[in-house]
């Protein structure tokens, strides 16, 4: 049989113990949300003489974190992976062509935001950072390599890489796709046990199922077989931004019907629990919410929408952007219920805002709901007292500078980060709650409530509270979902 790769990629699994054989080498362009997690567990999960891992980076900044004992990301059980497998296969280094050299197979998992300028801006995905990997690739590499798509790309991403990998390199590339399904917060427990791994290759060709085959070897050492799905490359791109929009689309949905929950008496979570008891449906992704946040679910709809409008599927593209209109709405529909409750005028009165993250077990904020509402109370004149127990505070300072477009001094005025929930609402006409942190199902909201003005409000988005007991507390309760209290004013 012909063969493409060094001997040590294929059938690595069974020779690995031979000896004089050499490990696997993977490399990965890229340790962020998800280079960084997905090569710790890939270090975790297979012995030191099979595989080696490195992971790359342009930032020496992340690079010293991923190296020290704070890691530049919050991810519940991830620190002890890293400390395990950290300087025994698991490496993290700045040296990229190195990294490239080296490697057999290469994954990519650079940032792909959306485009800020030029045509699709707004909608499409900036491929810059991809095609400066590619041609880091091409440019370094001596010997035939895999590489791997695991940034989130449009369909047919591939082809470009392939383009570029074989007009600028010494040497020959097998492109597969392996798009990530992990979410934050539960990183390392989807890829200990995912749902699912897709590869899509070139099944056409005997080079493309080589290459296919030596990455199923590589998840075979802990994920079961028939959890490994292969594709071919466009259907795997594909079914990526296809994922994120059926999940964002559940979300959407959920908060529209909380739209008419409150209006109409009927309660969110007891219509949500029946309907996700039908099978069909399922119980998942249908918790009410502020709004969906996240670096993915805006930027891979949009990049869905931007690809059938260039297809002419109008119709198609609008169905899609609907869940993001809505997304939308829920947070300025949220925004304008404080306001309203709170006699129309924000203006110099103390907020205490609960949770910044957009959503719990991180301290990622990126398009985070808190982000909106609080540039829209600021807006107000409001004075915000914020608490986040993971956030840091240069974050909440950066997005808030960047959402208001004022100084951070220009914003001392009217913000101020608190240590304690406690802090946040002493002195406070309302708590205001946007992240689903455990610990705010269990504050002593009656110490707070004595600590606040009067009347107290509190607007919970995240379904925490149980607004019974805070009414008996003296609470005016707006919560996403809820009947209306009928004490608070609505327009
Ligand atoms: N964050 C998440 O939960 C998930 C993200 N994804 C996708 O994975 C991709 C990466 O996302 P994140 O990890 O969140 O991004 P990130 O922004 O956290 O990390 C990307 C890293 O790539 C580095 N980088 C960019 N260009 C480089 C280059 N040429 N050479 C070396 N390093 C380079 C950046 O410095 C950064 O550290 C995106 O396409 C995203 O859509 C997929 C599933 C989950
Ligand atoms: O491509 C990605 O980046 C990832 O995007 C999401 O993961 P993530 O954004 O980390 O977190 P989710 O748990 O999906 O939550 C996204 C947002 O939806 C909100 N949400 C989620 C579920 C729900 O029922 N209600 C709800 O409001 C969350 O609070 C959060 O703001 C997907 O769940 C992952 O499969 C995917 O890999």
């Amino acid at each position: 049989m012909r063969t493409f790769f060094p001997r040590r990629v294929r059938d690595y699994k069974a020779r690995f113990k031979m000896p004089g054989s050499q490990p696997l080498r993977v490399a990965c362009i890229g340790a962020g949300y998800v280079g960084g997690p997905t090569m710790a567990v890939i270090a975790a999960k297979t012995p030191p003489e099979a595989v080696q891992v490195r992971v790359l980076d342009l930032s020496a900044e992340r690079i010293a974190a991923w190296n020290s004992e704070r890691l530049p990301i919050y991810e519940p059980g991830l620190s002890e992976l890293v400390f395990a497998a950290r300087g025994r296969n698991l490496h993290f280094s700045t040296a990229i062509d190195d990294g490239i050299k080296w490697a057999d197979i290469i994954f990519v998992a650079v940032n792909t935001p959306t485009k800020e300028c030029g045509i699709g801006a707004g909608a499409a995905a900036d491929l810059t950072y991809v095609e400066l990997a590619a041609r880091q690739i091409a440019a370094a590499a001596d010997t035939p390599k895999i590489v791997v798509e695991k940034s989130t790309v449009p369909i047919r991403t591939a082809e470009a890489l392939s383009a570029i990998l074989e007009a600028c390199g010494r040497t020959s590339f097998e492109i597969l796709s392996n798009p990530e399904f992990l979410a934050e917060g539960t990183a390392v427990r989807d890829l200990c046990e995912p749902d699912r791994v897709l590869i899509g290759g070139d099944l056409k060709t005997e080079r493309g199922r080589q290459a296919l085959e030596a990455l199923v070897e590589l998840y075979a050492y802990w994920v079961p077989r028939e959890r490994i799905l292969t594709t071919n490359v466009w259907s795997s791109e594909l079914s990526k931004l296809v994922a994120n929009a059926f999940l964002a689309q559940r979300v959407s949905s959920i908060n529209s019907i909380s739209a008419l929950c409150e209006l109409s008496g009927a309660q969110i979570d007891e219509v949500a629990r029946a309907v996700g008891l039908d099978r069909r449906i399922g119980p998942r992704f249908l918790q009410c919410s502020v709004g969906f946040g996240g670096s993915c679910f805006q930027k891979d709809i949009l990049n869905l929408v931007y690809l059938c409008e260039s297809f002419g599927l109008n119709v198609v593209a609008d169905y899609w952007r609907s869940v993001i209109a809505i997304n939308d709405w829920q947070k300025q529909r949220f925004t304008a219920r404080i306001l309203h409750s709170l006699y129309n005028t924000a203006t110099n009165k103390k907020i205490a805002i609960l949770g910044f993250a957009f959503k719990k077990d991180t301290a990622d904020t990126r398009e985070s709901a808190a982000i909106d509402v609080c540039g829209s109370l600021l807006q107000e004149c409001a004075k915000l007292s914020i608490y986040d127990p993971q956030v840091p505070a240069e974050q909440i300072w950066s997005d808030l500078t960047r959402r208001c477009r004022r100084t951070r001094d220009e914003l001392a005025a009217y913000v101020t980060l608190a240590a304690t929930a406690d802090e946040a609402a002493a002195g406070s006409h309302a708590i205001v709650i946007l992240t689903e942190w455990d610990e705010f199902r269990t504050l002593d909201y009656s110490k707070m409530y004595k600590s606040m003005c009067r009347p107290a409000f509190l607007f919970d988005g995240r379904s925490v509270c149980d607004l019974k007991a805070l009414s008996e507390i003296g609470f005016l309760c707006y919560a996403i979902g809820s009947p209306d209290d009928s004490r608070i004013q609505l327009r």
